[in-house]
């Protein structure tokens, strides 16, 4: 008995110093980064590189908590370069003109990141080279794919698996599947008309978001697997609640905050448990789709399962076959949530702009014909799906708000001796070198799309500018300065499905309904960003709409020919 004592004693006693061990080597590396990282930075703002005022201890800590702070707690992270960039007077004195380039030090929270707000800087990492992605990215894919994805592969793997898929994403493709997928938006509109008051009146508020991720995930679903998903109808989908649980549990800056949250077992298990039955889900699909000998149908070259499954194997590898889920997964992924929100943003900004949404309704009256109902909207889009191709002024609505109401941008890895430069047509920062070592390149894309010096009317909902061919208007768009789906050949492969999608929702239920942004009877604090109720939320992942966007519904009272 005492010799088990003994030996029991002696276990914890190990364990007890293995862990304060780890502890003590743990805070040493950290303590050893921090320091190398604030004295990079410190010799940096000595060399005159235009930078915020740095501390010794804190970094940027200070000066970014206390502009972060001025926006309510649940206001997205990428708030932050559109503050910098308001507030560029106070945070860079003696500079007569907004920095192209900011340069952040966040340390231990983040990653020391480079925030480049001008198109010519940004295309120097994303188009003339395109600089890898940071490791940050791939950590926060991990759970989902495993890295076996299109948003977290390289070099030779990102090129091949990038051309395998891309013809299912052209635009012949994509109208293809136009009468597919307006069976799917026929729901979300059928669920609108429940919403809606009786005869004409308005119904109660519910937030839209939600009921727009369900169509963008039956949208994605129609999409890669063919088949029809119902997570419209049935909210207890297995890929949908298990992608649904996985979201806020995968994160992108591990630190001191979320670190232990994060390696907490039971989170652990949920990441491994919810991509477990994703991939339970998927397979099946997989499996059928070899059974039926794709290549057989001449449908099949442009079809996402058959192209990642590439040439017919009876057995295929299993790294083929984890290859292809991966795949599935990111594009589920990436193809739902980004686009749910920017369909809200579109009703969130048609809601006040009653000139614009006339003309969007006029354009629909004129391309799909007099009967503004979903039902026969439905049937002519299933007939002549090219016509979605005419809805010139729809596409302009859409490019508009994701310009106000930018989603996602992207982010890259800064490497020893590749430095970025300032701008030729900015006199002030002309050439001048921005060191890019141990720093994440961050797209700017929130503040670039709101620079006053690149837009005319920039915080304007002017769906007129992207009809504009003349170079010398001054609402000609600036080169390179859209970048809601970036630019360069790590663009978004999506991005033609995604404005397709979002045409063919408002060309359903646009002239159907009356939707109105109404934040009156949200309860709690009344919280605001810039003015607005509004505003984008979330931490480090894709933004969401603050509740949801709370709107009401009214069936329109129209006959025939609208307006
Ligand atoms: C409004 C809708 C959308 C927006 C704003 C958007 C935006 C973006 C952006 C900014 C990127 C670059 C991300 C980065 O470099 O880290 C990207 C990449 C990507 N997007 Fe989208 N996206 C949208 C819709 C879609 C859709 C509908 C799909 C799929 C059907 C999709 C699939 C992807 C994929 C797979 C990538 C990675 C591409 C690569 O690295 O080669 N996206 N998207």
């Amino acid at each position: 008995m005492d010799g088990h004592n003994g030996l029991w004693q002696h276990l914890q006693a190990m364990v007890t110093r293995s862990i304060l061990l780890l502890l003590v080597t743990a805070v040493g590396y950290y303590l050893a980064k921090g320091f190398t990282i604030r004295r990079r930075f410190q010799r940096m703002q000595r060399q005159g590189v235009p930078m915020m005022q740095h501390s010794v201890i804190w970094g940027h800590l200070e000066v970014i908590g206390k502009l972060m702070a001025t926006l309510p707690s649940d206001a997205h992270g990428d708030y932050m370069q559109i503050l910098i960039q308001k507030n560029w007077r106070e945070l860079f004195p003696g500079r007569e003109s907004c920095p192209p380039v900011f340069i952040v030090d966040t340390w231990p929270f983040t990653t020391p990141i480079i925030i480049t707000i001008h198109p010519d800087v940004t295309s120097q990492y994303t188009q003339e080279v395109s600089r890898v992605k940071p490791r940050e990215q791939k950590r926060f894919w991990y759970p989902l794919t495993q890295n076996l994805d299109l948003a977290s592969m390289e070099g030779e793997t990102w090129k091949e698996w990038r051309k395998k898929l891309s013809p299912g994403f052209s635009a012949n493709s994509i109208a293809s599947h136009i009468p597919g997928l307006v069976d799917e938006i026929e729901v979300f509109a059928d669920t609108l008309r429940e919403k809606a008051g009786r005869d004409g009146a308005w119904g109660k508020v519910f937030p839209l978001e939600p009921i727009a991720k369900d169509v963008t995930f039956d949208v994605i679903g129609r999409f890669i697997l063919g088949t029809r998903l119902h997570a419209q109808t049935n909210p207890h989908l297995l890929l949908k609640t298990a992608l649904v649980d996985i979201i806020p549990r995968m994160v992108f800056y591990l630190n001191p905050l979320n670190f232990f949250s994060y390696f907490n077992p039971y989170n652990q298990f949920r990441l491994w448990l919810d991509n477990r039955r994703m991939n339970a889900f998927l397979l099946p699909h997989v499996l059928s789709h070899i059974a039926s000998k794709p290549g057989s149908t001449s449908t099949d070259k442009n079809r996402i399962l058959p192209l990642a499954l590439g040439k017919h194997q009876v057995n295929p590898d299993p790294n083929l076959i984890a290859n292809v889920l991966g795949q599935l997964k990111i594009i589920l992924f990436a193809g739902h949530d980004t686009t749910a929100s920017t369909i809200c943003w579109i009703f969130h900004v048609l809601s006040r702009n009653s000139k614009a949404l006339s003309r969007l309704r006029y354009e629909l009256d004129q391309v799909l014909g007099p009967d503004p109902s979903a039902k026969a909207v439905v049937v002519t889009l299933k007939a002549q799906p090219h016509l979605a191709n005419q809805l010139i002024y729809t596409a302009a609505v859409i490019k508009e708000t994701l310009r106000l109401h930018t989603n996602v941008g992207t982010m890259r890895s800064g490497g020893p001796g590749f430095t970025l430069y300032g701008p030729a047509s900015t006199p002030e920062y002309a050439g001048m070198e921005f060191p890019t070592e141990g720093c994440v390149l961050w797209d700017g894309s929130w503040a670039q799309h709101k620079s006053p010096e690149l837009w005319h009317r920039v915080e304007e909902f002017l769906p007129e500018r992207w009809l504009v061919t003349d170079p010398e208007d001054p609402l000609y768009p600036p080169k390179n300065g859209f970048r809601a789906f970036e630019l360069g050949p790590r663009d978004c492969i999506g991005q033609g499905l995604g404005v397709v999608e979002m045409k063919l929702v408002l060309a359903v239920v646009i002239r159907e309904f009356e939707i109105e942004e109404d934040y009156g009877e949200v309860k709690g604090k009344e919280e605001r960003v810039f003015g607005e109720r509004a505003y984008q939320v979330g931490g480090d992942g894709t933004p969401g709409v603050k509740g949801g966007l709370p709107v009401r519904v009214k069936v329109r009272n129209v006959t025939g020919a609208c307006l």
